[in-house]
C-alpha cells in the first residue's frame, strides 16, 4: 500500500532545502519505492495563503498521512504580529500537539569527513554518536498559564513550566527503550535543585528504571550538561530532557557535528506517525541566496524512512550518499573549510542525488 507523505516547506530557507530532500524521495520513488507526495503550507506561509499558521487544510492533511517533512518556519516579517497566536511558530507547536508528537530524537552524530569542521578539536569528537531524547509537547513552551499583562504600573510576562508523571513516563520509557538498542546508557538532564518539576521528572526517571536493570541510569543538572557537551561529549549515549532544555542542548550538540545544518530529527507518536524536520530555524539571514546546507533535511528523510515507513535500507542508502559527498569534498558554506569545495544547496543535494542514484 502507497504510504502517503505530507510536505511542508515553510518560510525562510524551509523551501530550499525542502526541494533538495524531495528530490531524493522522488528518485527512490522512481526506482520502486511505493510513496505518494503531496504538499501544504504552514508557519508564514500558512499565514500569508489562510490567515493561519496552521490552516485547517494542512491539519487534517497532516493528520491523515503517514510521515511529514517539514522546513521550517518562521521569519521576521511575521514577528511584527500582535496575535502571538499567529505567529509561524505556533503552527509548529500545534501540530506538534495535535498530532501527539511527544517524542524528539535528535540524533549529534559526526560524520568522520566533519571533524575539522566540528567546534572542538577532532580528538575530543572524533566517534561522536549521541542520541537527545527531547520531550516535545509540553514543559515550559505549552504550560498554562501564560501571557503578557499588566500589574502593578508595569507589564509582566510568564510562561509555566509544568509536566505530569505521565508525560514524564512516557518519554522516559522512550528514552530507556532507546537505550537498550544502543550502549545501554542513558543520562537524564533536568534542574532538579531548583525546579520542583524537574525533581517530579527526576523521581519519575528512578522509578521506572527498574523495568530496565541493563541500562545504566544517571542524573545531571542542565547547567553541567551544557558545560559537559563542549568539554568532554563522548560521555554521552543517550540524553533525555525536557522541551526547552532539550531544544537549547540539541542546537549545542549540533556544533559538535560541524554545523546546525547536520542535525536532522524525527517527532514521534505512539502511533509511530512520524514529523521529520532538520533540529534548525528558518535562517531568514540566509534565505534566498542557495546556500543552506539541505543535509540535515535529506537525513530526515532518513530518519523517516527509518521510524515511520519501516524502510531501513532506503535511510542507510541515504546517509551513505551524503557520506560519499562529504568524502567527494563537496561542503556548503557553513560547513566549508579550506582544502573543501564549497557549493551551492542545490549543488549539495544534487551531488546526494547523484551518489544515491549510484547505489541502485
Ligand atoms: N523548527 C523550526 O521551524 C524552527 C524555527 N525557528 C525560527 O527560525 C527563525 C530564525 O531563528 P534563528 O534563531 O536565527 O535560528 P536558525 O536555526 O534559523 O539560524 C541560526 C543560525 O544558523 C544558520 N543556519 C540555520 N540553518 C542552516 C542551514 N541549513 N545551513 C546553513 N546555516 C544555517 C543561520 O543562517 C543562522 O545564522 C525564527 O523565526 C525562529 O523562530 C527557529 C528554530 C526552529
Ligand atoms: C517552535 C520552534 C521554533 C522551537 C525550536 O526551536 C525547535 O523545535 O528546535
Ligand atoms: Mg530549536
Amino acid at each position: 500500500m502507497s504510504r502517503n507523505i505530507l510536505i511542508l516547506p515553510g518560510d525562510g530557507i524551509g523551501p530550499e532545502i525542502t526541494a533538495e530532500a524531495v528530490k531524493i524521495l522522488e528518485a527512490a520513488r522512481s526506482e520502486g519505492l511505493d510513496i505518494t507526495l503531496s504538499e501544504g503550507k504552514v508557519g508564514g506561509a500558512g499565514y500569508d495563503a489562510a490567515g493561519h499558521p496552521l490552516p485547517a487544510e494542512t491539519l487534517e492533511a497532516a493528520k491523515a498521512a503517514d510521515a511529514i517533512l517539514l522546513g521550517a518556519v518562521g521569519g521576521p516579517q511575521w514577528d511584527k504580529l500582535g496575535d502571538i497566536s499567529l505567529r509561524p511558530e505556533r503552527g509548529l507547536l500545534g501540530l506538534r500537539k495535535e498530532l501527539e508528537l511527544f517524542a524528539n530524537l535528535r540524533p549529534a552524530i559526526l560524520y568522520p569527513q566533519l571533524a575539522e569542521a566540528s567546534s572542538l578539536k577532532p580528538e575530543v569528537v572524533s566517534g561522536l554518536d549521541i542520541m537527545i531524547v527531547r520531550e516535545l509537547t509540553g514543559g515550559i513552551y505549552f504550560g498554562q498559564p501564560r501571557g503578557i499583562e499588566r500589574r502593578d504600573g508595569q507589564q509582566v510576562g510568564y510562561n509555566t513550566y509544568v509536566y505530569s508523571e505521565s508525560e514524564i513516563e512516557r518519554i522516559g520509557r522512550t528514552a530507556f527503550e532507546m537505550a537498550q538498542k544502543r550502549n545501554k546508557k542513558l543520562c537524564s538532564v533536568d534542574k532538579a535543585n531548583v525546579l520542583e518539576v524537574t525533581m517530579l521528572w527526576r523521581d519519575v526517571m528512578e522509578r521506572i528504571s527498574a523495568d530496565y536493570p541493563d541500562v545504566e541510569l544517571s542524573h545531571m543538572y542542565v547547567d553541567n550538561a551544557a558545560m559537559q557537551l563542549v568539554r568532554a561529549p563522548k560521555q554521552f549515549d543517550v540524553v533525555v530532557t525536557g522541551n526547552m532544555f532539550g531544544d537549547i542542548l540539541s542546537d549545542e550538540a549540533a556544533m559538535l557535528t560541524g554545523s546546525i545544518g547536520m542535525l536532522p530529527s524525527a517527532s514521534l507518536n505512539a502511533g509511530g506517525q512520524g514529523m521529520y524536520e532538520p533540529c534548525h530555524g528558518s535562517a531568514p539571514d540566509i534565505a534566498g541566496q542557495g546556500i543552506a546546507n539541505p543535509l540535515a533535511t535529506i537525513l530526515s528523510v532518513a530518519m523517516m524512512l527509518r521510524y515511520s515507513l519501516n524502510e531501513a535500507a532506503w535511510a542507510e542508502r541515504i546517509e551513505k550518499a551524503v557520506g560519499v559527498v562529504l568524502d567527494e569534498g563537496l561542503r556548503t558554506a557553513d560547513i566549508a573549510y579550506a582544502g573543501t569545495r564549497k557549493v551551492s544547496t542545490s549543488e549539495m543535494g544534487d551531488a546526494v542525488l547523484a551518489a544515491f542514484k549510484a547505489q541502485a
